[in-house]
Order: C-alpha cells, then sequence, then structure tokens
C-alpha cells in the first residue's frame, strides 16, 4: 500500500482505500473503490466526478465517517477519521427537512439538540436566513418553499453548526436547471466568504468545473483515480457566465476526454 506523508496544509488524507460489499452470507463480494489516494488541503473545494455506479458516495460515505473502509484509512488532520465527527457537514440530494417544522424551526435543530439556548440559536438561525435570501419565509412550512428554497434551507441547517469541512453528495441532482446555477452561485459565494472546505459529489462535469479548485475523476467500478485536474479559473466565479468562458471550455473539453471513455463504457453494459 502507497503511505502518503502527512503535510501541515493537507486537510485530508485518502490512504490505499479499497471497499467491497459483501452479500448477507458473506460468500460474494462486490469490489467498488480499489487502492484511491488522494490528499484534499484546508479551504479547498474538491469536486469528484465518476459513472453511474462507480462508488462515488461510497467514497463520501467513508471520507466521512460514516462507514469503515475494507481497506486503509482516512486521516483528518493526521488523526485517523474512525467515526462520525462533529467538524464535519453533511448535505445530500435527498431533503433532510422536517415537514412539521417551520424554516427557522429546522435551522433550529441541531442547535437545539446540542443545548444552545434559544436566544442564541434564533439570533444564529435569523443571520443565516438572511445571508441565504430567504427573509420573510422564516414561519413558512417546507410544503411551502419551492424546491431551491428548500435546499437552501437544508443547507444553511448544516452551516448552522459551523462545521469546517463539508460533504455533498449530489445536492442539486433533483432540481430543474435554472435553480441549480442559482444554487451553485449561492455555494460559491458562502465557499469564497467562510472558505470551508468543500469535498462535492456530482455527476455533472460542467457543475464540478464552475465549483472546484480540483476535479477528481473516477473510472468505472471499482472506482479508481483516472485523474485530477487544476481547474485554475479566476474567483470569484458566476456559473452563468463561466459557462461562455474560453477557458471553461477548453478544460471542460479537456476532462470530458478522460471521463467519456468510463461513461461510454457503463452505457455499454
Ligand atoms: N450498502 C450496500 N450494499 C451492497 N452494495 C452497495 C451498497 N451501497 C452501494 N452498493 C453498490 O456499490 C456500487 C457503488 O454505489 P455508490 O452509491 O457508491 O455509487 P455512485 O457512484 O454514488 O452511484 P450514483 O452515480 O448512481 O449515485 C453500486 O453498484 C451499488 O449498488
Amino acid at each position: 500500500m502507497k503511505t502518503l506523508v502527512h503535510t501541515s496544509k493537507d486537510k485530508f488524507i485518502v490512504n490505499g482505500l479499497s471497499h467491497s460489499f459483501h452479500d448477507r452470507k458473506e460468500i460474494q463480494a462486490v469490489k467498488v473503490i480499489d487502492n484511491i489516494n488522494f490528499s484534499v488541503k484546508e479551504h479547498e473545494f474538491i469536486a469528484i466526478v465518476g459513472p453511474s455506479g462507480c462508488g462515488k458516495s461510497t467514497l463520501l460515505n467513508i471520507m466521512s465517517g460514516l462507514m469503515k473502509p475494507s481497506e486503509g484509512e482516512v486521516q483528518l488532520d493526521g488523526e485517523n477519521l474512525s467515526k462520525i465527527s462533529p467538524r464535519i457537514g453533511y448535505i445530500s440530494q435527498s431533503d433532510t427537512l422536517l415537514p412539521w417544522r417551520t424554516a427557522i424551526a429546522n435551522v433550529e435543530l441541531g442547535l437545539e439538540l446540542r443545548k444552545i439556548d434559544k436566544k442564541t440559536r434564533r439570533e444564529k438561525a435569523m443571520e443565516l436566513i438572511k445571508q441565504a435570501k430567504l427573509s420573510g419565509f422564516e414561519t413558512s412550512y417546507p410544503f411551502q418553499l419551492s424546491g431551491g428554497m428548500r435546499k437552501r434551507v437544508d443547507i444553511i441547517k448544516v452551516l448552522a453548526l459551523d462545521p469546517e469541512i463539508i460533504f455533498m453528495d449530489e445536492p442539486f441532482a433533483a432540481l430543474d436547471v435554472f435553480t441549480r446555477e442559482m444554487l451553485q452561485n449561492y455555494i460559491l459565494s458562502l465557499w469564497e466568504k467562510s472558505k470551508r472546505t468543500i469535498i462535492f459529489i456530482t455527476h455533472d462535469l460542467i457543475e464540478a468545473i464552475t465549483l472546484a479548485d480540483r476535479v477528481v475523476i473516477l473510472t468505472k467500478r471499482p472506482a479508481t483515480i483516472k485523474a485530477i485536474h487544476t481547474i485554475d479559473l479566476p474567483r470569484p466565479r458566476s456559473a452563468n457566465e463561466l459557462r461562455f468562458n474560453q477557458q471553461f471550455i477548453e478544460l471542460h473539453k479537456r476532462i470530458w476526454d478522460d471521463l467519456k471513455d468510463e461513461v461510454e463504457q457503463v452505457r455499454e453494459l
């Protein structure tokens, strides 16, 4: 197994990670991840892209401490990550809002569970609602909000807990293209202001290039790293304007060449 040396700026080190799922009787095993090695720097925005079913969510679940790998390890600030950490926030594709709580009560939920007093949690939730441009909708229930608004509440619900690192697993996959662009701009401005470390899974290469500092391309299952591309587009970025930028178009073409073979092989199965 290749051993990586930890440097002070590495937030995460993924070291020789492999994972197989077994059936109940442990007779058959399906290898999903095969010897993945890479590191993530503090404040870096990493996007992970790969063909459908290659093992992206499994990798994210292991990196966030939700699952143990069959082999290898994940280090967070040089320490082996073996369980869920309060330093990590997780945003998935599905809506995690409780339908019987208002928007503000949903945002306050994690703070309530951490026994933060009512005044402090209300102030924090109000500030986050304002930043997310949701003022006026504090007392709306999830069913009274649009898909994009619900997703913003979902995001600030996680931000309320001040995680240093945020994992996002295809958070905008279920939304229409205009709402996605709006939310990409929201994530860009959030990240540019607060510089959290973000690890973002998507099957949309345009989304990955728009948001990330580096894009990790995975092969078809079992996932290995096919390539890691640095995205040196200037910031601040705007999702809608970037599409027409010549440098963006060239990057997209180059990275798509790497991804295309893997996606086509999956389509042929
Ligand atoms: N708990 C599990 N038990 C058995 N097999 C699993 C389990 N979770 C995932 N798998 C299998 O592992 C493979 C990778 O799944 P994973 O969800 O990580 O891929 P993905 O790249 O995120 O997929 P998608 O692009 O569809 O979101 C799939 O074949 C899936 O069926």
